[in-house]
């Protein structure tokens, strides 16, 4: 059954997301200070080939360009991120050229009626703002929340849909934990600590928000996993409800029930990491939906040598570059649990797949991106018709781009991005995105 743009609600949105971070470039330029990116990718070991994003997809000079090709594909909707080190330097002042960029481009989205999606984090924090401590410090959600303020005022006039953080799971565990994201630490308080900030500072910008953007929407973007046990035992299905808890409920759960899973908490209590709880009404004051993340499952079996009891099993269905499983009915598994749980409005700001794009003839025939969306749209509709108030779907991601610990070895655009001459080119997932899109 082949489904049609028209299968979908006329009011659903279709969109493609990016970060600064990942696409813009101009890195030191026009007034931008470091984030902990520029400085963690400058750092030996850090990221692929010693790749950064000085120059990334050169979007900062080269936006109107590919707003022109976001409006040729018929897209209803863009979600980028808002460098904060561009708009805001260390001594607290308004840098007026980054923010005048920004100005342009939500300008631009908006003649080309393309709703403007704007995420706020998106894990390039102000380096200096990490030299006081960054995540690990208080104060931090306090910076966040003036940061915040400034943007809503500058752009919420324009911009009515906000996404405070992305992915904060990632920002601390990987950050802060797992040490491979910056700013590269590896230590479980801090990266519990982290988590705790972030979404203290999620609880502030909401409420400022209240204030600033009255007809405006807001939420957070949380990466999500279809966790399951490796093995059909007892063991592993309690590590399953441990580890769900922790990547499906540690950003989610505070923010809607004002407090940690308790699962999970329980394995993290006997860290004696403080929980904060009286922080918890800053945490949950009300948003108006969350932003899902998908890429693909996570196959957990015990194991008590490892520092939480549990290890990750690769799986044997078909994987992406990544080494992500192909797994769309997750999608739908994932969207049912956070809409019964959680019972908020659910947009996908990611989803896709990174694939072994090859440019041959100005021609990319990345057939196997089509499946994939193709698959993972069934799975939204499918969604949507068993009752689940899920409002758009953004594409991960618009064009190639700097994959974090990565670099440029991983493409998942709908666009190939050709690094050494700065050129743009449709892969036939595109070409197929705006047939789908007129369909
Ligand atoms: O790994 C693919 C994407 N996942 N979510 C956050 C984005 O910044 C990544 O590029």
């Amino acid at each position: 059954m082949k489904i049609k743009r028209s299968d979908f609600p006329k009011e659903f949105i279709f969109g493609t997301a990016t970060s600064a971070y990942q696409i813009e470039g101009a890195a030191f330029e026009d007034g931008k200070e470091p984030s902990i990116w520029d400085i963690f990718s400058h750092e030996k070991g850090n990221v692929k080939n010693m790749e950064n994003s000085d120059v990334a997809c050169d979007h900062y000079y080269r936006f109107e360009e590919d707003v022109e090709l976001m409006s040729q594909l018929g897209l209803d909707a863009y979600r980028f991120s808002i460098s904060w080190p561009r708009v805001l330097n260390k001594n607290g002042k308004k840098n007026q050229k980054g923010i005048d960029f920004y100005n342009r481009l939500v300008d631009k989205l908006l003649e080309k009626n393309i709703i403007p999606f704007i995420t706020l984090y998106h894990w390039d924090l102000p380096y200096y703002l990490y030299e006081k401590g960054g995540w690990v410090n208080d104060d931090i959600a306090l910076y966040f929340r003036d940061y915040a303020a400034m943007m809503f005022e500058l752009l919420g006039d324009r911009v009515k849909h906000w996404i405070t953080l992305n992915e904060p799971w990632c920002s601390a565990f990987l950050g802060y934990y797992m040490g491979i994201h910056a700013p590269g630490h590896k230590d479980i308080n801090e990266a519990l600590k982290a988590a705790h900030n972030l979404l203290r500072a999620h609880g502030y910008a909401v409420g400022v928000f209240r204030e600033i953007v009255k007809d405006g929407k807001v939420g957070i973007t949380n990466v999500v996993m279809k966790v399951e046990p490796a093995n059909e035992v007892e063991e592993d299905y309690q590590m399953a409800v441990l580890v769900d808890e922790f990547i499906n409920g540690w950003f989610h759960d505070p923010v809607v029930f004002g407090k940690y899973p308790e699962n999970a908490k329980g394995v993290f209590g006997k860290l004696g990491i403080r929980t904060y709880d009286n922080d918890l009404d800053i945490i949950s004051v009300p948003i108006d939906f969350f932003g899902v993340n998908y890429y693909t499952r996570q196959l957990v079996t015990y194991d008590p040598d490892e520092p939480f009891m549990y290890k990750i099993v690769p799986g044997n269905l078909p994987k992406t570059e990544m080494g992500w499983e192909v797994y769309p009915s997750g999608l739908y598994d994932m969207l049912k649990k956070l809409y019964i749980r959680y019972r908020l409005p659910l947009y996908i700001t990611e989803n896709g797949m990174a694939g072994p794009d090859k440019l041959e003839g100005g021609l990319v025939k990345d057939t196997y991106r089509i499946d994939y969306l193709m698959k993972h749209f069934e799975m939204a509709l499918k969604a949507i018709n068993d009752g689940i108030d899920l409002r758009g779907y953004f594409i991960w991601s618009l064009m190639d781009n700097f994959e974090w610990a990565e670099g440029y070895s991983k493409r998942f655009g709908i666009i190939y991005v050709d690094y050494s001459t700065q050129k743009r080119y449709f892969k036939d997932s595109a070409l197929w995105l705006k047939d789908f899109l007129n369909s």
